[in-house]
Parts: C-alpha cells; sequence; structure tokens
C-alpha cells in the first residue's frame, strides 16, 4: 500500500524571510521547484516564494543582496503528513496550485508535494499491482482470459493455456470468438463448461477506452471431480465399517488421535448398558475407563488383557493400536465375552463330567460293598422316620426283607443301609437286578457254573452271586421279574441254604441274607399265578413299604437342599441357591420319578445354572407347566382321592377301585387320565 510518505520530496534547505534575491535563484536552479516554504527558524511555515516572485523581483530591478521578504505570500497551502493517503489524492486532485507544502506531526515544514510526484507514484503504484496480479495469475489453478472491448485477447496465463491445450502465444492477438467459438454465450452466470471440464465465469469490465471487455476465470474440476471419487470410496468405506461393526459379535470400538471415541458396536454398548449418544465423540477414559485403551499410545503395541468381569460377564480386551508413518493416530478395542461364555461354559460341562467320572470310579471300586448308610437316607418325614428305625432294628437280625415302593424311592437305598447296620457290614454286599439279565443267564448269574458245563464251550468255570456273596448280604432288586421256574430255585436255596452250581452236582452251602425289592404288586401277581405263593411269604418275613415322593411333601423341599449339597461336590459345582419360581415349581409337581427324579432334575439344573443359583429356566420345561396346573377343582379331588385308595391298597387296583366305588377298568382310564405311575 502506497504511503504519503513516500511521495513527499523533502525540503532539506532553510529559507527564511532573510534569505536574498542571489540564494533564492540558487535554490531554484537546482531544486527545479516551483515554490520554496519560507519558514522561521524553528521550520514554522510563513509563507512561499514562489517561482513568479523571482521573475518579478527580478523584472523590478532588485539587487540580487535584497532580502526576499516583500515578495513572499502568506496563504500557504499545506497539508499534514498524518493525513489519510486517499483525502491527499482527492486534495492534489482537486487543488488549483500544483504544489503543496508538507508539514509533520509538530507542524513543522518537512517537503512539498507536487502533482508530478502524485502521478508517477501512483503509476508506479499501478505498475506494482500489475505485477502482483500477474504472479498470481500465473500461478493460479485457475484459466484467466482476458479481452479487450473488441473480444481481442489480451491476456491469458499459463493455466488456461493447459486446461484448453494451447500455447498462450497461440492464444494472444486473436479474437475469442475466432478460437473458442460459443465460449461466450451471453450468459454471465457461473456454469459447467464441458469442453474444458470447468466451471466458467464470466465477468465484464470497463476498458479505458470505455467499451465492455470480458474477463473468464475457468475453473478445473477435474481435480475436484477426482477428489469427490475418493470422497465418495471414503464414504462406502465409512459405511462398510460402520456396517461390520454393527453386526460384529464381539463388541468394538474404535478412536482417533485424542482416544475420543468414532466408531462403537451395539454388543458394546450392550455389555457396559450404554446409549451411543452417551459415549460417541466422548474420551475412552471418561466412559469406559476399564478398557484401559489409552494404554497403547504409550506402548504403541497390541495386547489382550486378563480376566474382567461386568454383571457377571466375563470378558477380555483386545486393545491395537491405528498407526499411521509410524505414529499412533487411534485406537482399536475388542471386547470378546460371547464366545467366552460358551467356551467357559464348554469348560465348565467338560470339569463337571470329569468330577462325574471321578466320582463313579470311586462308586466302581466299592461296587462290591453297600456305600450307603441311614445317613445317606434324608427324609423329614415321620413316616420315613418310622420306616428308618425299624429297617435299623431289622437289620440286626438275619431275617430276609421285602422292600416295597415305586421306582425311585430309595429301595436300593436302604438294602445298602441295612447291610451296612448289620453283623455283615463287613462282608460283600451284592446286587443282582433281576430285570436287566436275560432270562437264559439269570440262573448262571446266580449260581455260576462249573468248568466244562456247557457241551462242546470251553468255558472255565464261573462264579455266581450266591456264592460271591457268601457270609454278606445279596440284594435281589425287581424281584417280581424273576421267572416262575427261578423263582422255584431261589425258594430252595432260601430254605435249604444250599445250592448246585449249573452242570454241576456238589451242594454248595452258603450263608446269604436275602434282601428283595420291588415296585410291582406282588401280591396280585400271586393271585395271577405269576409269582409262587410260597415265595412270596419267604420274602415277606419284614416288609418295607417306601412311600411315594408325592405322599412326602416335607421331604421335597429338604431333599433339594440336601442333594444340592451331595451334587455339589459331586459335580464340583457350588451352587447353593434356587430361585423361588424354581422352587415353587419343584414344589407343585408331582414327581412320578420320585427321589431318582428329583435327582435328575437338580443335576441337570445344577450344570446349567450359573451364578449360583438355580433358575426356573434351568429347569425342564415339562416341570414348569405341569399337568396339575390344568387340572381342575374337581379332578384335584378325584386325583387325591385315587392316589390315596392306591397308596392304601398297596397299589391293588382291584381294591382301590372297590375303595372307590368305581369298576376297575374305571379306575385304569383315570389312571391313565393323570399319567399316575403305579
Ligand atoms: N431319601 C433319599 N435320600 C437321598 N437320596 C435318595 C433318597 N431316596 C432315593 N434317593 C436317591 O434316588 C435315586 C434312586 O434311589 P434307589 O435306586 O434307591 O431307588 P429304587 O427305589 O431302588 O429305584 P428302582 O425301583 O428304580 O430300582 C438314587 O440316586 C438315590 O440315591
Amino acid at each position: 500500500m502506497l504511503e504519503f510518505r513516500d511521495i513527499v520530496t523533502p525540503v532539506d534547505c532553510l529559507v527564511t524571510e532573510t534569505t536574498t534575491l542571489q540564494e533564492a535563484v540558487e535554490i531554484f536552479m537546482e531544486k527545479k521547484w516551483n515554490l520554496l516554504p519560507v519558514t522561521d527558524l524553528e521550520r514554522n511555515l510563513l509563507g512561499v516564494f514562489t517561482r513568479s516572485g523571482l521573475y518579478q523581483m527580478i523584472l523590478e530591478g532588485n539587487p540580487l543582496e535584497t532580502a526576499i521578504q516583500p515578495y513572499i505570500k502568506k496563504e500557504a497551502r499545506s497539508i499534514r503528513i498524518d493525513t489519510p493517503y486517499n483525502e491527499i489524492e482527492q486534495a492534489v486532485k482537486t487543488s488549483q496550485v500544483g504544489t503543496g507544502v508538507v508539514l509533520d506531526e509538530q507542524d513543522k515544514v518537512i517537503g512539498l508535494l507536487t502533482k508530478t510526484e502524485m502521478v508517477l507514484a501512483l503509476l508506479k503504484s499501478a505498475n506494482t499491482l500489475k505485477e502482483q496480479l500477474e504472479t498470481i495469475l500465473q500461478h493460479s489453478n485457475i484459466g484467466v482470459l482476458m479481452t479487450d472491448g473488441s473480444q481481442q485477447m489480451i491476456y491469458a496465463n499459463e493455466a488456461f493455456a493447459k486446461i484448453s491445450g494451447r500455447t498462450v502465444a497461440s492464444i494472444m492477438s486473436r479474437k475469442l470468438g475466432d478460437i473458442f467459438p460459443g465460449l461466450l454465450n451471453g450468459d454471465d452466470m457461473p456454469h459447467h463448461y464441458e469442453k474444458f471440464k470447468s466451471i466458467l465465469h464470466v465477468s465484464s469490465y470497463e476498458t479505458v477506452n470505455h467499451e465492455e471487455g470480458k474477463i473468464l476465470l475457468f475453473q478445473d474440476i477435474s481435480e475436484l471431480e477426482k477428489m469427490a471419487e475418493e470422497l465418495e470410496t471414503v464414504k462406502k468405506l465409512k459405511l462398510t465399517i460402520e456396517t461390520t461393526l454393527e453386526y460384529a459379535y464381539d463388541g468394538i470400538l474404535m478412536t482417533d488421535e485424542k482416544n475420543r471415541i468414532t466408531m462403537v458396536s451395539p454388543p458394546m454398548l450392550e455389555l457396559f448398558s450404554l446409549e451411543k449418544n452417551e459415549v460417541l465423540h466422548k474420551p475412552v477414559e471418561q466412559v469406559l475407563p476399564q478398557l484401559k485403551l489409552g494404554n497403547v499410545f504409550q506402548s504403541e503395541m497390541a495386547e489382550v488383557s486378563d480376566f474382567n468381569e461386568m454383571n457377571g460377564i466375563r470378558y477380555i480386551v483386545n486393545r491395537i493400536p491405528i498407526k499411521k508413518d509410524g505414529k499412533v493416530i487411534g485406537a482399536i478395542g475388542k471386547v470378546m465375552f460371547r464366545q467366552l461364555n460358551e467356551v467357559s461354559e464348554l469348560f465348565k460341562r467338560l470339569q463337571k463330567a470329569e468330577n462325574k467320572a471321578s466320582f463313579f470310579h470311586e462308586q466302581l471300586q466299592k461296587s462290591e460293598s453297600a456305600r450307603f448308610t441311614w445317613d445317606h437316607i434324608f427324609s423329614k418325614d415321620p413316616y420315613m422316620e418310622k420306616l428308618k428305625k425299624s429297617a435299623a432294628k431289622a437289620a440286626k437280625g438275619r431275617s430276609t426283607v421285602l422292600i416295597r415302593g415305586e421306582s425311585g424311592t430309595g429301595k436300593e437305598l436302604f438294602a445298602h443301609a441295612i447291610h451296612n447296620s448289620s453283623a455283615r457290614s463287613e462282608r460283600k454286599f451284592i446286587v443282582v437286578n433281576c430285570a436287566a439279565i436275560p432270562e437264559d443267564l439269570l440262573e448262571s448269574e446266580f449260581f455260576g457254573y462249573e468248568e466244562g458245563a456247557f457241551t462242546g464251550a470251553k468255558l472255565r468255570g464261573k462264579i455266581g452271586k450266591f456264592d460271591l456273596a457268601n457270609g454278606g448280604t445279596l440284594f435281589l432288586d425287581e424281584i417280581g421279574d424273576m421267572s416262575l421256574s427261578l423263582q422255584a430255585k431261589l425258594l430252595r436255596v432260601l430254605q435249604e441254604r444250599e445250592f448246585y452250581r449249573v452242570g454241576g452236582n456238589v451242594r454248595v452251602k452258603v450263608d446269604v441274607r436275602i434282601i428283595a425289592a420291588t415296585n410291582r404288586n406282588l401280591e396280585e401277581m400271586v393271585r395271577q399265578g405269576k409269582f409262587r405263593e410260597d415265595l412270596y411269604y419267604r420274602l415277606n418275613v419284614i416288609s418295607l413299604n417306601i412311600p411315594p415322593l408325592r405322599d412326602r411333601v416335607q421331604d421335597v423341599e429338604y431333599l433339594i437342599m440336601e442333594l444340592m449339597k451331595e451334587l455339589n461336590s459331586m459335580l464340583g459345582t457350588s451352587i447353593t441357591g434356587i430361585a423361588s419360581s424354581a422352587k415353587t415349581a419343584l414344589l407343585r409337581y408331582e414327581w412320578p420319578g420320585n427321589v431318582r427324579e428329583l435327582r435328575n432334575v437338580l443335576e441337570r439344573a445344577m450344570t446349567f445354572a450359573e451364578h449360583g443359583k438355580i433358575q426356573a429356566e434351568d429347569l425342564p420345561d415339562y416341570l414348569l407347566s405341569p399337568l396339575t396346573e390344568q387340572i381342575s377343582l374337581a379332578e384335584d379331588a378325584e386325583l387325591g382321592a385315587i392316589r390315596k385308595a392306591l397308596s392304601q391298597t398297596n397299589g391293588n387296583k382291584a381294591k382301590a377301585a372297590k375303595l372307590l366305588g368305581i369298576s376297575r377298568s374305571g379306575l385304569y382310564e383315570k389312571i391313565k387320565k393323570y399319567q399316575l405311575s403305579v
């Protein structure tokens, strides 16, 4: 910007009232000025001595040593140096006089301002401006064309030459319409000029001849298009990442160079119970400090955390730095928890299976001895307590014991306890499940066989269960399933305390205590001729009838607690609680499979239970919508009466039907309807 100071001609000589004509002539000759400012000795302006004053002094014949004082013009035009430049420009344009005196801020004379100097200065500044503009235009990416009033090209820059594919020289000195026909369509609005892949801005200016010249600016948009394409690619990439995050199985979040969250996946929000708008653009340290994602900004290395826990869900964090040119510009935090749960669930199951295997291995070691005592038979039911007491008393003698009761009520448990509290507890306890052994093998199972007993077979002899149990106890489970012929042989052993091995003719003496068990109605079988009456009386010396679990209401709750303790040690679990909804379902259920079923249900639930408590959903579905729920009040009463009748008659359906006053087939129908296990 042009400064006023730059165009002032400094006055370096002192002209006062006493300056002589000679001195004045000499100064005029040297300085070529039109006037001399006249001051006092402090350079305060007193007036001006002009060239015409000088000529007048000479013409009037003043001698050269005459002082100029009488010819000084008092009304001198002066301008302060701090006057703004545009005001000066205006003042010079309108002033009648060609030269003004310039005063400094203290009104002392410092110089002169002439119109010539002003014009020269303006010309110089215009030139500078032109040069600056040309430099800008030459280096600009915008193509520039300029015409005069007759559309004659007067300027084209390199950028335009590049855009149009011509040289500057070939463009210049030609008419615009000749080389670029149709370039000016009369519309001055910026528009897309397809031929040069540019946006064209056309503007008009007034030439020195007052004609309308044109300035055309071409903005190359091929670069812009490339950037737009890149932007589109970036946008697509962002969308891909966002979609991936949306459906990611793990919790994932990304941060920028200031570790502020830029993207986050729904599982991450779900795990930490957060909303997207609570975390987005926030520093990770503020909203999810537990991820410790800031670590990777220091270490610049990916790392994996130890196990952490959130609301009982275990998770691990993968921290990954995002690097650009060796600098960390962000981080990715990946939280794995879903697979972990599955893996740890499988791991848990494996552990439980291993515990179970070792438990059964231990049990196997003890298989030929009675494992259970009275303490293993859990009950709070007064009748059961009485039953245990009488069984314990009976155990002391050597009489045969017959244990009755539905499947899973604990008959075998009683047999074990009887043996263990008998005088034979140190001897063997042998179990034979009469229903599980094929009919044709039962005899040899019981009595064994001699070597070579079977024709053609080079079989070595086999020791039978009676031999094995000698001195101890033989538990005959499911005695009601034994064939009549074997019943006869069994009866003989019981009576004579001796037997013959299969294929043998030597009498073998044995001292075996028999405990038999069945869930069948032996009396009915005797009546039907399916069970020998004499054997029935022989076995039924001491009879223990174990009531079903549904008739021992208080036992259900007690058994749940005791069995849970036992199962915990067997499965290696630490399930101690049970949700009330689950408990209600267990208490409401009818338990057709008795304690065995209850035990199985608990074992399954404890395998599935998380966080130390059995929930309703850990129970099998059939337990949650029990049949009883669908039974009306009247049916409820009917069911109760049938159960009572059956238990009073020891499961004898004929007697029970009589008691109920209905036909036997009617009773069978009801049993089917209520799915009673008898
Ligand atoms: N009172 C009880 N206390 C603890 N566990 C019991 C009790 N009654 C039964 N059980 C358990 O229930 C399961 C079935 O018991 P057990 O085998 O003695 O029944 P069972 O009447 O002999 O059955 P089945 O007639 O089908 O042979 C066993 O796991 C046993 O430990």
